[in-house]
């Protein structure tokens, strides 16, 4: 048990932050070795695992994050663009692999994380799950399959509390379908439509988000053409899936050299 990679959980009393307390001790594959909350968080300095009202796991919450990257060999970590790219920069200083299931990234968030990727692995993806991931390249491929005379749009719903959209997954099916097709995605995005939008743009790829109720996340990648349309779709039942791929990515990610890696490389698709 010693031997196996320490995993530090950052934003723990989360939906997901939970679900990787329960994915990683259960493993057997990696030892669960610190809890981080922000300050003023009601978990700190209690046991993350009577804090889930289950059993004592031995670890405490804390609101010191550097301390605990420095025991770990990788942070997981599913909180906030804000928080991410600080634990980015912590988790490099630790050279500890850092596993970003964190969405709504933004173009000066993703700077944050090249700039600490130069001393560290980063795995980031919008979605780690294996469905999602096979999903993105069956867009790639179709997209670039069919010519602009086929409408590609990306429907997604998720649960009331989600704060961000479209959400990530949504947005690397998008990123998927304007590789296959050979076109830039902020030049064909085209989010929220509403009011006297005119007519849709030949070429644009399309994207529309419900919320609603505890929704883990549904996607549909719609190609309509004329006289027929084809529907790629992928339903979340569990979010578990998203916390077994983040401890695979946590795994692979020891050894390999400093850098940005997504979940392509790690299930190797
Ligand atoms: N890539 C993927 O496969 C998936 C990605 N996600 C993404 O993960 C993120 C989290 O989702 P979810 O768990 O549902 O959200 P929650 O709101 O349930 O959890 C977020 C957690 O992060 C904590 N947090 C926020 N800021 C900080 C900080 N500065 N320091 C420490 N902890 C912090 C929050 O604490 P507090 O309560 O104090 O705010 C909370 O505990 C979202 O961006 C979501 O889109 C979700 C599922 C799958
Ligand atoms: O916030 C969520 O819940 C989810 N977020 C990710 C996203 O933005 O795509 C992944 C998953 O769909 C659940």
């Amino acid at each position: 048990m010693e031997n196996l990679p320490g995993i530090v959980v950052t934003g723990a009393s989360g939906r997901m932050g939970q679900m990787l307390v329960k994915t990683i001790t259960a493993s057997g594959k990696a030892r669960l070795v610190g809890c981080v909350e922000r300050a003023g968080n009601p978990w700190l300095g209690r046991d993350v695992g009577e804090a889930m009202g289950g059993a004592a796991l031995g670890v405490t919450v804390t609101d010191d994050p550097l301390p605990a990257f420095a025991r770990a060999q990788a942070v997981i970590d599913f909180t906030a663009p804000a928080a991410t790219v600080e634990f980015a920069a912590l988790a490099a200083q630790a050279r500890a692999v850092h596993v970003v299931g964190t969405t709504g990234l933004e173009p000066a968030h993703h700077a944050r994380l090249d700039a600490a990727a130069r001393h560290a692995v980063i795995i980031q993806a919008g979605n780690m799950s294996l469905g999602v991931n096979l999903l993105a390249r069956m867009t790639q491929k179709v997209a670039a399959a069919l010519d602009a005379d086929w409408d590609i749009e990306v429907i997604e719903a998720h649960h009331r509390m989600k704060v961000d959209a479209p959400s990530g997954t949504a947005l690397m099916l998008g990123q998927a379908a304007a590789e296959g097709r050979g076109v830039a995605l902020e030049a064909a995005k085209v989010s929220g439509r509403d009011g006297i939008t005119g007519a849709r743009e030949r070429g644009s790829i399309g994207f529309s988000a419900v919320r609603g109720g505890d929704i883990v996340g549904e996607h549909d990648v719609l190609f309509a053409g004329e006289g027929e349309r084809i529907i790629l779709r992928h339903v979340a039942t569990d979010r578990t899936i998203f916390a077994r791929g983040a401890l695979r990515a946590a795994l692979w990610g020891q050894g390999q050299k400093p850098g940005r890696y997504d979940m392509m490389d790690v299930l190797g698709l």
